[in-house]
């Protein structure tokens, strides 16, 4: 396999926020690649690095070869991007939007014709492709902004959380696509912040915290890495610090667990690594019973993506969407990117 998509050491910040902080990764020819992380993890500002919409501190980014920050009119030639948001035109129909997008490309107009049917046809839009786009549900924008970002037969299609907003119906219509497009030889590079996304779609994923990759490979490795099942063990509904404390350590001399964490985000519950072992709940409510301890709630799984993170950053994804959500403003974040910055 060739690398299609090579970041390496990016850098990115936005007055005082650093958003990116150091990022490297490589997309081979041919494959789904997912940037999985919280929200505020830097996504969308190394895709916009790459796809030459906001110029880079430091650091190398190429598509093809071809460097996005030296030659940005050939690196965009090579690239489609479909942005969070979708905004469309609404007086025109899907259709008109199609063309307008396809000439300015430059793509002669018997050439456009033949793809938008085919892209029409392909995504099953094609009942409403003489509608005008203001009446399209979120499903049929999305669709319609994947065909406008594949009308000039890009190498590489960058979608940054493609699939946010949508019902499961529309979720799984733009999943099956991209699976496609895959397998018809095109590259795809994904944002999500949607564990089960990334690992229904990526061949090989990154996983990016607060501006860095802190894993990658594909997801059964990135799980096999950790090894063992998990344990998610709540003693109280909100378990007071020390009582955590206490039960960590206990459950910590048992010959099958590996790891006890404490996730004080979700009321001090216990998140364990075991190995395969089939009495361990038993065991541990047997523990924590002779130290005079209740079990609230517990189950054990196999692990997640949500582990991987959750083994790297002490904390879940949703846990630190929770925590980003409050420190944002993306008003201004959207005046600075119309701007280009
Ligand atoms: N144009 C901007 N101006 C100022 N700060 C920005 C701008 N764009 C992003 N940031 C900040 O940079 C950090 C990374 O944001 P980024 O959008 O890259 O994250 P993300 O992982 O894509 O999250 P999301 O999916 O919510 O967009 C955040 O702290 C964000 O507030």
């Amino acid at each position: 396999m060739t690398s299609v998509v090579c970041i390496e050491h990016l850098k990115k910040s936005y007055g005082e926020v650093t958003a990116v902080k150091d990022v490297t990764f490589t997309v081979e020819s041919g494959e789904i690649f997912g940037l999985l992380g919280p929200n505020a993890a830097g996504k969308t500002t190394t895709i916009r690095c790459l796809c030459t919409l906001t110029k880079p501190d430091g650091g190398r980014v190429e598509v093809g070869g071809i460097s996005s920050i030296e030659q940005p009119k050939i690196a965009r030639r090579k690239l489609g991007y479909v942005a969070q948001e979708v905004a469309l035109d609404k007086v025109l129909t899907g259709r008109e939007l199609l063309q307008l997008q396809a000439s300015l490309y430059h793509i002669p107009k018997s050439i456009a014709q033949e793809r938008i049917s085919q892209l029409l046809n392909l995504l099953g839009l094609e009942d409403y492709a003489d509608q005008k786009t203001g009446k399209y549900s979120g499903g049929l924008k999305k669709r319609l902004d994947l065909a406008a970002g594949l009308l000039h037969q890009p190498e590489v299609l960058v979608l940054d959380e493609p699939t946010v907003g949508l019902d499961i119906e529309s979720r799984f219509v733009v999943w099956d696509f991209l699976r496609k497009l895959r397998d018809a030889g095109t590259t795809v590079l994904i944002t999500s912040h949607y564990l089960e996304e990334v690992d229904a779609l990526a061949d090989r994923v990154a996983i990016i915290d607060q501006g860095k990759v802190i894993a990658s490979g594909t997801p059964n490795e990135l799980k096999d890495r950790l090894g063992g099942d998990r344990v998610t063990l709540r003693i109280r509904e909100f378990t007071p610090t020390e009582e955590a404390e206490k039960a960590k350590e206990q459950l910590s001399h048992l010959d099958f667990v590996r790891e006890v964490i404490i996730n004080p985000a979700q009321g001090n519950s216990l998140n364990l690594v075991v190995e395969p072992h089939s009495n361990a709940i038993t065991d541990i409510e047997n523990k924590l019973s002779h130290l005079n301890l209740p079990t609230f709630g517990i189950s054990q799984s196999r692990p997640s993506l949500d582990d991987v993170y959750l083994a790297a950053t002490g904390r879940t994804l949703l846990d630190a969407e929770m925590a980003a959500a409050g420190s944002r403003d993306i008003k201004a974040e959207k005046k600075q990117a119309m701007k280009g910055g």
